[in-house]
């Protein structure tokens, strides 16, 4: 009988639980949406934020004296629909859009020929595969595989044909998802950028996410002694800490906003609130 060979894959140690902030540690609060707060629905446009969820932020908002964004794939217009327009900094589009704190707001410009160019080529790329949803989000389009998951690996290899057609544009994938958007801009430069200015300057970083597009985000945070935090089991992933899913992202942020308001048990807590530790 021959013995079992020891696996060659490094194998990552389970990652720990984020921790809880001391009483007006000075936190800055960056939510990835769709799987980090809100659960996946078929339909992104069948997506709703609970009152309990919307409070909830609301609440965070005040205790971080603003430093507190969504960061977001979605479009600004978009996000402001689902949370009632509120006034918080938020990063859309991948970085593509972003709205500061004091309101300010820039959008990536690009020549509109070569988005009427990648509208087409793109509609015509989903024409082909059966059960494919098309999310137009102007700059940006979204090709959604959630209703038709066995499409997703063909339309890959025949999106990443495409891109060769669609210089200056860059394909971005995500939970059975494949964006088309200009090239150039992630979250982690988009997050980089917020985390410059007020009230978010000078505070630690903490960002949650889900996908893809997040590890741009979790890198940012992390080279500025931020918190990392991965929400589901995606692996490789740069992230520090992990929470199992938005249910869990909600029971959390509670514990947070009660810490920073109150104080967190001490077993709870780091000390002086930061910085992050490697696990
Ligand atoms: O960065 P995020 O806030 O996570 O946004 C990423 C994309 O989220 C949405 O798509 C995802 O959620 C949908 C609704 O649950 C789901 O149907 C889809 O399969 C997911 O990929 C949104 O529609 C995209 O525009 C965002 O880029």
């Amino acid at each position: 009988m021959s013995t079992p060979r020891p696996s060659t894959t490094p194998t990552r140690p389970v990652l720990p639980a984020p921790p809880l902030p001391a009483a007006g540690a000075g936190w800055a609060l960056l939510f990835d949406v769709d799987g980090t707060l809100l659960d996946f629905a078929d339909d992104p446009g069948s997506v709703r934020v609970s009152p309990a969820l919307l409070a909830l932020l609301h609440d965070v908002h005040a205790a971080t004296e603003g430093a507190m964004a969504l960061v977001s794939g979605r479009e600004l217009d978009d996000l402001d629909r689902l949370f009632e327009r509120p006034r918080w900094a938020a990063i859309g589009l991948h970085g593509l859009e972003l709205r500061q704190a004091s309101g300010s707001f820039r959008r990536v410009i690009v020549p509109q020929a070569g988005q009427d160019h990648m509208h087409r080529e793109v509609r015509a790329l989903a024409a082909r595969f059966e059960g494919v949803q098309v999310e137009d989000k102007q700059l940006a389009v979204a090709l959604h595989c959630r209703r038709a998951p066995e499409q997703l690996a063909r339309l890959h290899g025949a999106a990443s044909e495409l891109m060769a057609r669609l210089p200056g544009y860059e394909l971005q994938p995500g939970h059975q998802v494949l964006e088309f958007k200009p090239a150039g801009m992630d979250k982690g430069r988009a997050v980089t950028e917020l985390l410059q200015r007020a009230p978010f300057a000078g505070r630690t970083p903490v960002y949650l996410g889900d996908d893809l597009t997040d590890e741009h985000a979790f890198d940012a945070v992390n080279r500025r002694g931020g918190f990392s935090i991965r929400i589901g089991e995606r692996e490789p992933s740069a992230a520090h800490f992990t929470l199992p899913g938005p249910a869990a992202t909600e029971a959390w942020l509670t514990r947070v906003l009660h810490a920073l308001t109150h104080g967190a048990p001490t077993h709870a807590r780091l000390p002086h609130g930061g910085p992050a530790r490697q696990p």
